[in-house]
């Protein structure tokens, strides 16, 4: 099964890595061409991936009709620019495996949604889970979710993209799979700004654990299933992405934690901080859907300019409930 790899950012290229394992060739398409030409030249990405010295088995091409010779394809841009890229793609009926995490803005449509729209005939599957990507790209222990509603596929996709350090774990639900890896990228702005303001890590477990009830509420009722959202690619992700400042959508709320504006933060910043595009989106959604989302709301409201205090005294004031509410 050739790989195509669409997006070199971070991901899209320790993804191509992982695929390259045992020399195997991997196409990879970026968007500019100068980063297309330095990953062919020095088998490096220094502009998304610094540090890591990629396979030659990459070749990288910045032309979208160069994927039409590929059998799968993996989409790896960030989640407001899936549908645009896409319908550049020559895809006909190849496999289209997700990457991206977040929610379309307008639309309030998942990326799986965004791509049956575009390519009716290719079968769908999603790649998420907890993969910080310089860690992937290293070589360090990583599992993650593979979803796909159909059985050969599923197996045929999970046996090519295994590597020995990177371990996928196959579900067919799609849905579940897509939403926790939105969702999650919303409460680690949440914890960051928990960081960042130096409210403690009592607060920072209580808001990953209630912020996993609003990812299980959502995620029901978009026809998820709980096993899926308790498992990689929800509550593994959550934790990974609420930890550590090497997540941007973390390292986005510390600073709103701090007391610096999203408008600032974002304009600092060339890589992609998801939450910040998913949170409004997810607010409306939410509501559409009728699910309690709390906690994201504060996000949303942060990410608008309230101030901290404001915000989690508003959170803590609100009435008492059951846990399981
Ligand atoms: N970085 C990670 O560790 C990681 C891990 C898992 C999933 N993801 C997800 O993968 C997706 C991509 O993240 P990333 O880390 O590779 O991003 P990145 O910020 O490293 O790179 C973004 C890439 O997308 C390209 N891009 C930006 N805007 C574009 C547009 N409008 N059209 C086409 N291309 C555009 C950029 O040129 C760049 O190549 C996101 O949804 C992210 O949540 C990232
Ligand atoms: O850096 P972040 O916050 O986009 O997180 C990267 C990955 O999604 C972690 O699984």
């Amino acid at each position: 099964m050739r790989i195509g790899v669409i997006g070199a950012g971070a991901w899209g290229t320790a993804l191509a890595q992982v695929a390259a394992h045992g020399n195997r060739p991997v196409r990879l398409w970026a968007r500019d061409p100068a980063v297309a030409e330095a990953i062919n030249t020095t088998h490096a990405n220094p502009l998304y991936l610094p540090n890591i010295a990629l396979s030659p088995s990459i070749e990288a091409v910045s032309d979208p009709a160069a994927m039409a010779e590929m059998d799968a394809l993996l989409v790896v841009t960030p989640a407001q620019a899936v549908g645009a890229v896409l319908a550049t793609m020559p895809v006909g009926t190849k496999p289209l495996v997700l990457c991206s995490k977040g929610i379309e803005a307008g639309t309030r449509r998942l990326v799986g949604e965004v791509a049956r729209a575009l390519h009716p005939d290719a079968p769908i599957a999603v790649l998420s889970g907890p993969t910080f990507a310089h860690e992937v790209a290293a070589g360090l222990p990583t599992a993650v979710t593979l979803a796909c509603e159909e059985p050969e596929l599923r197996k045929a996709l999970s046996a090519r993209i295994a590597a020995p350090h990177f371990r996928p774990y196959a579900t067919d639900d799609v849905t579940g799979a897509e939403i926790g890896g939105a969702i999650k990228n919303v409460l680690a702005i949440g914890c960051g700004v928990v960081e960042g303001a130096g409210l403690g890590q009592n607060a920072r477990a209580a808001l990953i654990a209630r912020g996993f009830a609003e990812m299980t509420r959502f995620g029901l009722a978009r026809g998820g299933r709980a096993e899926t959202l308790a498992g990689l690619s929800g509550l593994g992700d959550l934790v990974l992405t609420c930890s550590s400042t090497a997540s941007r959508n973390f390292s986005l709320g510390v600073g709103l934690g701090q007391g610096r504006s999203a408008a600032d933060l974002l304009a600092d910043r060339r890589t992609v901080a998801e939450g910040a595009f998913t949170a409004p989106v997810l607010r409306q959604a939410a509501a559409e859907a009728g699910v309690d989302m709390p906690v994201c709301e504060a996000v949303c409201r942060l990410l608008e300019g309230a101030a901290v205090g404001e915000v989690i005294g508003a959170l803590l004031a609100r009435p008492l409930k059951a846990e399981g509410q």
